[in-house]
């Protein structure tokens, strides 16, 4: 599940710090002026947060789940997960929202679990349609659900603030799986999360 990168060596704290302050040199200032002597440093912690992603296993978040549900068999339904991610062709944020459904087979998860779940496939590098079917994928393999809908609404600065430096773009991904891959579920479901 862990993506390929992490297992390659990992740098260390000061080959990152030294990479932060090549990157201020290539924006045009110096590294060594008072008022960024500290950036790197900052910057490398900054990154232990925006990419913790990659040292969290997703499908362990799941590992808890609950059998005492009363026999219920409807749609459980969680809108407006925020998301946080980065673009993996440009390191620029992807903020947004994201809607996760699912039919459960006799067990549920706790719900925390699917904003974690989120959380761990955000904050990686990414693009929208994997994320997307990361999401999907791992709900579907560990729960083993009659259905699942997720739906990614997303902007990217990587349109807005640089290139095409159109605001207000939106994209939207969804990946339905089971019984929501066909009608009436696929219908009901994307009436309720898509609008
Ligand atoms: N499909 C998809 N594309 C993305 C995502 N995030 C960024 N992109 C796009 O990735 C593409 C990379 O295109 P390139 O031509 O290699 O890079 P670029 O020259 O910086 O492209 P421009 O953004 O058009 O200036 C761009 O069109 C971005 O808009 C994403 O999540 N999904
Ligand atoms: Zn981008």
């Amino acid at each position: 599940m862990l993506p390929e990168a992490v297992t390659t060596p990992h740098p260390t704290r000061a080959e990152a710090e030294a990479a932060v302050r090549t990157l201020i040199r290539w924006a045009g200032d110096d590294p060594a002026r008072e008022g960024l002597l500290a950036t790197p440093a900052r910057v490398v912690r900054a990154y232990e947060e925006w990419f913790a992603g990659y040292r969290q296993d997703p499908a362990s978040l799941l590992s808890r789940t609950f059998g005492e549900v009363g026999g219920y068999d409807e749609l459980v339904v969680l809108r407006d997960i925020p998301l946080q991610s980065t673009c993996e062709h440009h390191l620029a944020a992807i903020r947004g929202v994201v809607h996760i459904a699912y039919l459960p087979n006799q067990r549920v998860v706790g719900i925390s679990k699917l904003a974690r779940l989120v959380e761990a496939f955000g904050r990686r590098l990414q693009i929208q349609e994997r994320l997307t079917a990361e999401i999907a994928d791992t709900l579907a393999k560990v729960l083993q659900p009659c259905g699942v809908a997720v739906i990614v609404e997303a902007s990217h600065e990587c349109l807005s603030s640089r290139g095409v430096r159109l605001h207000g773009i939106s994209m939207q991904t969804r990946r339905l799986l089971g019984e929501f891959a066909h009608e009436p579920r696929r219908g009901e479901i994307l009436a309720m999360l898509a609008g």
